[in-house]
């Protein structure tokens, strides 16, 4: 709530605006508010701070006698908190009083509620998908915050795993749940050769062909679509943060379509690569931080959605059930890990 706060007060903007080091009193005195803030409320800004300062957002001179002047910059995750910075849609959503809702009813769902998740406990059982077609500001931050980790994710996929797209047999890729196609205009960029499509449900894509990255990409294609239903044939089919929203009954059913989907014959050994976490990871074990990111997004996934995030030994059984002959985990990025599952 304090990292919303100096986000909404503008804070950040206002430190990076002043080019250097800046005390408390020209903070109060330059954030952009309809009225100066108050001076009796200066000390509360300082209070506000300090938890910041002490997560790594900001460094302060430690000054904490009286009448001494304190003065803040921005650390490079701080950063991130720029107005267009790659965690802003992400306090967006995650800290807007009304996807608070759900997270007070954990301990009623644990109790009283026999409906799946408590985010549709909250929403009379209508699912987080459903909901965000009629919260426009919310689906806008959700769109921003996969954005901002599809970039991420990208740009290593794309200069760090580059054997898996040049591979001579690969000739075609499809994204799965693939949203604003971030990462398939990423990689139709870099591959053009490579021929990709960005497959989501129907109001998904609608008007995604029309977009600024999407037009004029020769080698690009959107096609609306269930993933439960059928899924277009591909070499390669990419599923980054799909599964761990979904039941293992619901994975299985997204995994057999993926299977099918994916080309077999004598020179063409199709995959389906999944991003997603793997708890308990060997990369994440020795990290407090990654493994934070790791629980915090079970618990995520336990409130909004009927899904978990998945150790080794579960993505095996899942892989094994839907029928596939083996799979590896390739490597780590960051919390998350890239896995090939083969049919
Ligand atoms: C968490 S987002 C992941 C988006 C993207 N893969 C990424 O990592 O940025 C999950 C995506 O699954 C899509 N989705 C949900 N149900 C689907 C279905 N039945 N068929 C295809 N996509 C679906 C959503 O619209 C959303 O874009
Ligand atoms: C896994 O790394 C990040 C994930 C998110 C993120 O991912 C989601 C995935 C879903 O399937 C549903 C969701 O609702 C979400 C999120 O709400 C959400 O925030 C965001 C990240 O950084 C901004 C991630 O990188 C750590």
């Amino acid at each position: 709530m304090a990292l919303k706060c100096i986000v909404v007060l503008g804070v950040p903007d206002a430190i990076h605006r002043h080019q250097g080091p800046t005390s408390l009193s020209d903070l109060a005195s330059s954030l952009p508010l309809p009225l100066p803030l108050h001076h009796s409320k200066v000390d509360a800004l300082r209070r506000l701070m300090r938890p910041l300062v002490h997560a790594g957002f900001f460094t302060a001179t430690d000054k904490e006698e009286e009448g001494e002047d304190h003065y803040y910059s921005l650390t490079t995750m701080g950063k991130l908190l720029l107005p267009g910075g790659s965690l802003s849609p992400f306090i967006d959503l995650h800290l807007d009083p009304k996807m608070m809702a759900q997270w007070g009813m954990l301990s009623s769902w644990f109790l009283y509620s026999s409906d799946p998740v408590p985010f549709e406990m909250v929403r009379d059982g209508m699912s987080f998908w459903e909901w965000l077609e009629k919260a426009p500001d919310q689906k806008k931050a959700f769109r921003g915050v996969m954005i901002e980790d599809s970039k991420l994710v990208a740009r290593v996929l794309v200069s760090e795993c580059r054997e898996v797209f040049e591979e001579s047999w690969v000739e075609s890729l499809v994204d799965v749940g693939g949203g604003g196609g971030t990462m398939a205009v990423e990689i139709a960029k870099t591959f053009p050769k490579l021929k990709c499509t960005v497959f989501d449900l129907p109001r998904v894509v609608a008007n995604l062909k029309e977009g600024d990255g999407v037009k004029g990409l020769e080698n690009l294609e959107v096609v609306g679509g269930s993933m439960f239903e059928k899924v277009p044939p591909a070499d390669i089919v990419l599923l980054k943060l799909i599964l761990h929203d979904w039941d293992d009954e619901k994975c299985l059913e997204i995994l057999k379509c993926c299977r099918e989907a994916v080309s077999q014959d004598d020179k063409k050994k199709g995959k389906v690569i999944v991003i997603d976490m793997v708890m308990g990871h060997k990369a994440v074990l020795e990290n407090h931080e990654l493994c934070q990111v790791q629980y915090c997004f079970d618990l995520l996934m336990l409130v909004h959605f009927n899904g978990k995030e998945r150790n080794e030994k579960e993505w095996q059984s899942l892989f094994m059930a839907a029928g596939f002959s083996d799979y590896k985990i390739i490597r780590s990025l960051g919390p998350k890990c890239l896995i090939e599952a083969y049919p």
